[in-house]
């Protein structure tokens, strides 16, 4: 299920279900199967949870959503603590300045454990009623990470939307915290917009979707500056990218396999980013992937798999994520800080108020 400002999309039912996803874009391709829904992982070489679903049912609004949950968490495990997430944060700047990498995305998860059980559906309404976009996710994981596993998020950022032979891109890098306080919340906002850092950090993303976009499509249009948007938590620099498929049968799900992981949850270089991120996190499982549905004309809309978190199948068990662009100016502490803004996002659904 996909809650989006313009409406949701469900798949019901399973007519087949994969966890490679070669296989599930053939499958498409060839007419086997007339839609795909689901989660694509970080690292497209782990399972994915995809399936072809019995309908495709679409809804004109977003889901309405609810208020927050209130639950509490018993257990907090933080992977890695602060001192750690400074030191790698640290370390790769050294990496930046030795000229190995460009930029790479550090993120950190945190297991927690609940002390009543929350169900994937409630888990998504909250999520939902959290953001003025009533942005929110949850895909079936089970084939991949265990039955009963549920992916469930609020992502704001748009990986690519693709309608007949029109792609656009809406990608998020430069991160800030909101305030409660107008006047410190504007002044943080233009902050943003003008730091020298953020920009950097941006323009990785934007310049790594130009490219790979020109690969497939022409007339790309990307405004050279971005601009402010926000969730409930977190300010983010964005801008807004349309292209033409020279082929408008190219499906969805291949364009979200073109296009991600981008710099926005990788790096630059790619590869040299994923390595560092294998390296040094381990396994990101779903996290930093892509959530969507691609329909047989191979229309569809894919999302960046963040502010997120996986549901074990107890519902009191979960795994949330957190990470941001590192770049040769970047700051450890505000790194660190910024991980902990951007966890608000799940922890506000949930109701929990503090991290220790
Ligand atoms: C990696 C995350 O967010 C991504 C990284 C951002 C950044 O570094 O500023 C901004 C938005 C997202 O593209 C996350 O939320 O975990």
């Amino acid at each position: 299920m996909l809650s989006r400002p313009h409406g949701t999309v469900r798949g019901e039912g399973v007519v087949r279900s994969f966890t490679d996803v070669d296989e599930a874009s053939a499958a498409l391709r060839a007419g086997e199967v007339a839609s795909l829904t689901g989660a694509i992982p970080f690292d497209v070489r782990d399972p994915a949870a995809l399936i072809a679903p019995a309908r495709l049912r679409t809804g004109e609004a977003p889901l309405p959503g609810t208020g927050p949950l209130s639950r509490r968490a018993i257990s907090t495990v933080l992977h890695p603590g602060a001192d750690e997430h400074r030191e790698r944060v640290a370390h790769a700047i050294k990496r930046i300045v030795a000229g190995d990498v460009g930029k790479v995305v550090l993120a950190r998860s945190v297991d927690l454990v609940l002390d009543e059980e929350v169900r994937p559906d409630e888990f998504i309404d909250a999520l939902a009623g959290g953001n003025a976009g009533h942005n929110a996710f949850g895909v079936d994981v089970g084939a991949a990470t265990g039955s009963g596993t549920w992916l469930v998020g609020a992502s704001p950022e748009v990986l690519l939307r693709k309608s007949g032979s029109t792609v656009t891109c809406h990608p998020y890098a430069g991160s800030a915290a909101r305030s409660a306080d107008p006047a410190v919340d504007r002044a943080t906002a233009d902050e943003l917009l003008a730091s020298a850092k953020d920009l950097a950090e941006h323009a990785f993303v934007v310049d790594h979707l130009r490219e790979r976009l020109g690969l497939l499509c022409d007339d790309i249009d990307a405004p050279s500056e971005p601009k402010l948007e926000s969730t409930g938590e977190v300010w983010h620099l964005a801008t807004p990218i349309r292209a033409t498929l020279r082929d408008p049968a190219t499906t969805a799900l291949d364009l979200a396999l073109l296009l991600g992981p981008t710099p926005a949850v990788c790096g630059t270089p790619s590869d040299v980013a994923a390595q560092i991120i294998r390296d040094v996190e381990g396994d990101r499982g779903f996290y930093a992937g892509a959530v969507g549905w691609c329909d047989a004309a191979g229309d569809g809309e894919w999302m960046v798999t963040i502010r997120c978190a996986e549901l074990a199948a107890d519902g009191r068990s979960l795994r949330t994520w957190a990470g941001g662009g590192i770049v040769e100016h970047s700051d450890p502490q505000a790194e660190l800080e910024e991980t902990a803004f951007k966890l608000r996002t799940v922890l506000n659904a949930l109701g929990i108020a503090e991290l220790p």
